[in-house]
This record gives structure tokens, C-alpha cells and sequence, in this order.
């Protein structure tokens, strides 16, 4: 006989996923934090104690704010400035993920915010593919394989896109299976980047954009029609094109629904966006609508440390909000995998070896 796993974070926990957007500077272990700004002399950190520190990052987080929200990131990335800070961080990273149940991630950085000590952009990119490898491999030991790929990200308010871009391509065989931009979205359009792009797309190279998280349709309108991006970070404005009626009928306007003929994967991010304001909880989170009008939604992090979230307290949080089955989050996970930057053939072989097996054994 066979029996359907309770659908609690144990269980969750266990379940394959895809992380499609997870910062690297956003999920480091506060305990690192702590030992790197002693390593590399940095003195600027709020909190002397592993617990004070997590618990002023996720405070200081919660402002309803992007802007004071992007600010906590001055301690990680200023503890990030070496090369076996960058090593130390990756590996860690890409254990923790495999701990809790990841079998493929994304994560991103930018690599400018990391040349303060001395590295070259290089010289940045081949510490984190190293300490992805490094810890990539540790997890397979412990019996929780992962894979990895780094997306580059160009900080949106800077003017260093077309050679983050570059970068992006130069290291496309080495690990590196994207390009995105980042930071304060209201004032920064991504078209001020579009260069960039239009270089990226020139080079068949992979690229997502944080858009409609802290300004609405106008950024992801430019996003998809100016720039060209094959996914949305966040994406989750793109509400306010749908209208709902008292009788539960939703109309959606015309970007809505390009978004959801074209399948443009959302890389929603629910704890990160209540943080900031884009939501008022998790319950009230824009997921809900829509998954239920079947967008391609996909479950994210954002930020580890600054949310003190995991993708097991993520899905967690949504089963909670919205009761969904088994059966929903393997729609979430598959939705991720077939939206990875990976190869086709890769993405399926992660679906039909991983994926849909781990499900199977939970769904009984
Ligand atoms: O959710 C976000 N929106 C915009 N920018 C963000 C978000 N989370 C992190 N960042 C920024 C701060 C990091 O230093 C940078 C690169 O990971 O990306
Ligand atoms: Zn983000």
C-alpha cells in the first residue's frame, strides 16, 4: 500500500525544487558573516552575535521599502571582497540549498559590488564558479546532489551592464547561464541598459529582469517589449493589468495577457515582497491569483538572510496561505525547471529523473 506524505515542511522539505532567484549576497549563514568581517577586517557590522545579527538583518529587511531593504546588503557584500570569501560564501551556499531539498538553483550576484579589494570581474566570477563547484560536490557526498548555475547581475542605477554582459558570455561554458539586472527600480529603467540586452540577444545568451516589484507595468512592459527579457524577477505588478470582478471573473489588459500566452515564467517571491511592501502577507500575496489563472509562476527566496526564508518555508508558507496539494507544488517545480537557463535537455532530464520520481514517492 502506499500513502500520501502529510504535506508539512518535513515532507516539504524533502520534495525536489527549483530555486530560480536567489541573490548570493542575500543567503549567507550569519555565523559566516560574523567570521569573515573578523577574517578580512571588517568593521562596520551592526551586531556582534550570530543571533543579533540575523535577527537586525531580518528587521532591518522588513521596512516596506526596496530602497532601505537593498541597504542591509552593504554588510554582506562588504565582508564579500576576497577571494576565499567569495569561495566560502558559494559553497556554502550551494550546500545549504541541497540540504534543503534544492536540486537545481540559480543564484545570482553582481560581480562590480565585489572588486573593492583588489579582484578583477574575472578574477570574481572564478572564485564563486569555484566555491559552486567546491560545495556542489560536498553536497553530492552528503547525499544531496545539486546543480548550479550563476547568473551575472549588472546593478540597474550603475552603468557597467554591457560589461557584466560580457562577462555573461565570456563565462557561458564555465558555469554561467545568465545575465540579469538589479537594485532600485523606481527611477532606473532597464532600458537604460539597452545595449546590454541588445548584445545578449545578439549572442544567444540568456537574460532575466527584476521588474514589477517596486513600480509597476510601465518597468515590465519595458522589460519584456524594449530589453526582450525570457523571464521576470518578480514580475508580481503585473496584477495591476488584471481586474477581478465581485463574482471572482478576471479580466486581464493586454499585457497580462501577453504575459500568460507567452508563458513568461514569474519568479515570485512572496516573504521578499511583503518585506518590502509589494504585498501586505503572504496570505494576501498576488500568488494565489495567479497560479489559480495558471500564469507560470515560480517559487523563489530572494533573499535567505534577509527574510530568514528557506524553499521549504516558502512552499510552506503558501500551502498554508493558499492549501495547496502535492500536486501544486510539482506544477511549481516543473513551471521553474522548464524556465531554467539550462538546455533543453537538460532542463527534461532534470524533470523525468529528479523531479517527477522525488513527487511520485511523496504523492504515493
Ligand atoms: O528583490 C530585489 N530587488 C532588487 N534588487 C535586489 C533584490 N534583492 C537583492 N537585490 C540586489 C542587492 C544585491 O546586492 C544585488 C546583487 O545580488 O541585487
Ligand atoms: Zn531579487
Amino acid at each position: 500500500m502506499t500513502s500520501t506524505a502529510p504535506l508539512d515542511p518535513t515532507s516539504i522539505r524533502r520534495a525536489p525544487k527549483v530555486l530560480l532567484h536567489d541573490h548570493l549576497d542575500g543567503g549567507l549563514r550569519p555565523a559566516t558573516v560574523l567570521a569573515l568581517a573578523r577574517e578580512t577586517g571588517y568593521a562596520e557590522l551592526p551586531a556582534d552575535t550570530e543571533q543579533g545579527l540575523a535577527r537586525w538583518f531580518r528587521e532591518s529587511a522588513d521596512s516596506g521599502s526596496l530602497v532601505r531593504y537593498l541597504e542591509t546588503f552593504a554588510h554582506t557584500v562588504g565582508v564579500m571582497q576576497t577571494r576565499e570569501a567569495l569561495v566560502r560564501v558559494a559553497s556554502e551556499c550551494a550546500q545549504d540549498l541541497a540540504a534543503d531539498g534544492v536540486v537545481y538553483a540559480e543564484s545570482r550576484f553582481a560581480p562590480e559590488q565585489h572588486t573593492d579589494g583588489g579582484l578583477t570581474l574575472e578574477e570574481v566570477v572564478e572564485a564563486v564558479l569555484e566555491g559552486f563547484a567546491e560545495g556542489c560536490a560536498a553536497a553530492a557526498s552528503a547525499g544531496h546532489p545539486i546543480r548550479v548555475g550563476v547568473l551575472v547581475t549588472a546593478m540597474r542605477h550603475a552603468a557597467r551592464s554591457r560589461e557584466i554582459a560580457e562577462l555573461a558570455v565570456t563565462y557561458r561554458d564555465a558555469g554561467v547561464v545568465g545575465f540579469d539586472i538589479a537594485g532600485a527600480e523606481a527611477g532606473y529603467p532597464p532600458t537604460r541598459h539597452l545595449d546590454a540586452f541588445e548584445y545578449l540577444r545578439q549572442a544567444n545568451a540568456h537574460f532575466t529582469i527584476h521588474a514589477g516589484e517596486a513600480f509597476g507595468l510601465p518597468s515590465i512592459h519595458e522589460a519584456l517589449q524594449w530589453c526582450g527579457a525570457e523571464r521576470l524577477g518578480h514580475g508580481v505588478r503585473i496584477v495591476d493589468d488584471i481586474a477581478v470582478a465581485a463574482d471572482g471573473t478576471a479580466t486581464l489588459g493586454r499585457l497580462a495577457a501577453y504575459v500568460r500566452d507567452q508563458r513568461i515564467p514569474l519568479e515570485l517571491c512572496p516573504s521578499s515582497n511583503v518585506q518590502t511592501g509589494a504585498a501586505a502577507s503572504v496570505a494576501e500575496h498576488p500568488f494565489g491569483l495567479l497560479a489559480a489563472l495558471r500564469f507560470r509562476v515560480t517559487v523563489n527566496t530572494d533573499n535567505r538572510l534577509m527574510s530568514d526564508c528557506t524553499m521549504t518555508s516558502e512552499m510552506s508558507a503558501l500551502v498554508e496561505a493558499f492549501g495547496y496539494g502535492w500536486s501544486d507544488l510539482q506544477r511549481f517545480t516543473i513551471n521553474a525547471m522548464k524556465s531554467s537557463f539550462l538546455h533543453f535537455d537538460e532542463r527534461l532530464a532534470i524533470i523525468d529523473d529528479v523531479i517527477k520520481p522525488g513527487y511520485a514517492v511523496l504523492i504515493g
